[in-house]
């Protein structure tokens, strides 16, 4: 509503938006709503994308949203301009990067750390715009530099007493030949379902602690008193140590680092994971495979998982448990599953990315 001096009166949802760089920062889009609209809009995505595809959902369970300073991963840009080196998000729809001087969404440890990357990288860069991936490990902060150029061995060493300094997990640079990894005192790992797991440079793991604990959650309950599981899109074994022992798990993934850090951690505890290398795309999991487990989990990227799904709908199997990080895909595949007679029971739509537009879910369908 317009106010007496030309102004619009907040709607009952508004809020202040907390960070000084919303509007500008391409990083979120949703600080102005409140807890209950951000979670009505994490709803809404999730149950339109069912209902677009006529699918009935069974049990809607209550929506997760990640808290302020939770995400433990972020690719941030950075250049240097007139002397200074800008480092953050991108402007939305732009090139342009915000030079963030506070990000409501990441971990402390990784926003102390992109304040030292500043300063540094003023001093060793060129012109040349980099890449900076974070995530916090269980050493600390893993940090890969991609297209930096470093000349001579001065900057190599001004990097490495950086590293050594601020007791970075892992330093890695990428100078247009691939990660090369300059500093890392001791294996990286990331402890997932209770087991540390080597983290090969610029893996992929849930970008929030707190998000990957209800997917886990939601992943166990959903698949109580399954005996033998396959997990699909497995990564480095994320559902597969949550959900093993006693039930054994077969877990199949097509990046060969992650799926060798799977195979070690599992051998190295003898635990009931068995870790195949293969591309589910191209070679998905036959019906007669699939036939052999009393449930099937899978988590695929954005794309979803078309011809895997197929040979799920095809196969003998009861239960299929989806967590999904695109719901447009989800609902595609979903239908696929509903046609072939299974019916969506439970339904959880999730928030890791907060305030953005970014949405995930699990789901589970029985038949
Ligand atoms: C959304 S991530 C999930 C990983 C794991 N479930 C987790 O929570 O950490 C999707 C995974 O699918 C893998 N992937 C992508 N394409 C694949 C393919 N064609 N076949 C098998 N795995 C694939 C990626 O390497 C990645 O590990």
């Amino acid at each position: 509503m317009l106010l007496p001096d030309g102004s619009l009166e907040a709607g009952p949802n508004r809020v202040a938006p907390p960070c000084r760089h919303f509007a500008r920062c391409g990083g979120c889009q949703l600080q102005q709503a409140d807890e209950e609209a951000l979670s009505r809009f994490v709803t809404d995505r999730v149950t339109s994308a069912a209902a677009s595809q006529k699918i009935a959902v069974g049990e809607l369970l209550e929506t997760h949203l990640s808290p302020p300073h939770s995400r433990r991963r972020a690719t941030l840009h950075g250049l240097k301009t007139a002397g200074k080196f800008v480092l953050g998000f991108r402007e939305a729809g732009s090139h342009r990067i915000v030079d963030i001087t506070e990000c409501p969404v990441l971990r402390e440890e990784l926003f102390h750390i992109v304040g030292l990357l500043r300063a540094i990288l003023t001093k060793i860069s060129n012109k040349a715009p980099v890449d900076v991936a974070l995530t916090l490990t269980d050493q600390g902060v893993d940090c890969t530099l991609t297209g930096i150029h470093l000349d001579g061995l001065g900057p190599t060493e001004a990097l490495l007493d950086f590293a050594r300094e601020h007791a970075l997990a892992r330093l890695s640079l990428d100078q247009g030949y691939g990660g090369e990894t300059l500093w890392e005192p001791e294996p990286v790992t990331v402890t997932v379902g209770g087991v540390a797991v080597a983290f090969p440079e610029q893996g992929f793991l849930q970008p929030t602690q707190d998000g990957e604990g209800i997917l886990a959650r939601d992943a166990r309950e959903f698949l109580e008193g399954a005996q033998t599981i396959a997990d699909l899109f497995a990564g480095l074994g994320t559902f597969a140590f949550h959900v093993a022992n006693p039930a054994k798990v077969l877990a199949v993934e097509a990046a060969r680092d992650a799926h060798l850090a799977c195979k070690a951690a599992a051998n190295a505890l003898r635990l009931p994971v068995h870790a195949m290398h293969r591309d589910l795309f191209r070679n998905p999991l036959q019906p007669e495979e699939i036939s052999r487990f009393d449930a099937v989990l899978l988590d695929p990227p954005r794309a979803g998982a078309r011809e895997q799904v197929a040979t799920i709908a095809a196969s003998e199997i009861t239960r299929v448990v989806y967590i999904s990080c695109n719901p447009a895909s989800w609902a595609r595949d979903a239908k696929t599953l509903v046609e072939a007679g299974f019916r969506l029971e439970k339904l959880r739509p999730v928030g890791q990315f907060r305030w953005s537009t970014h949405v995930e879910l699990t789901s589970l369908f029985v038949r």
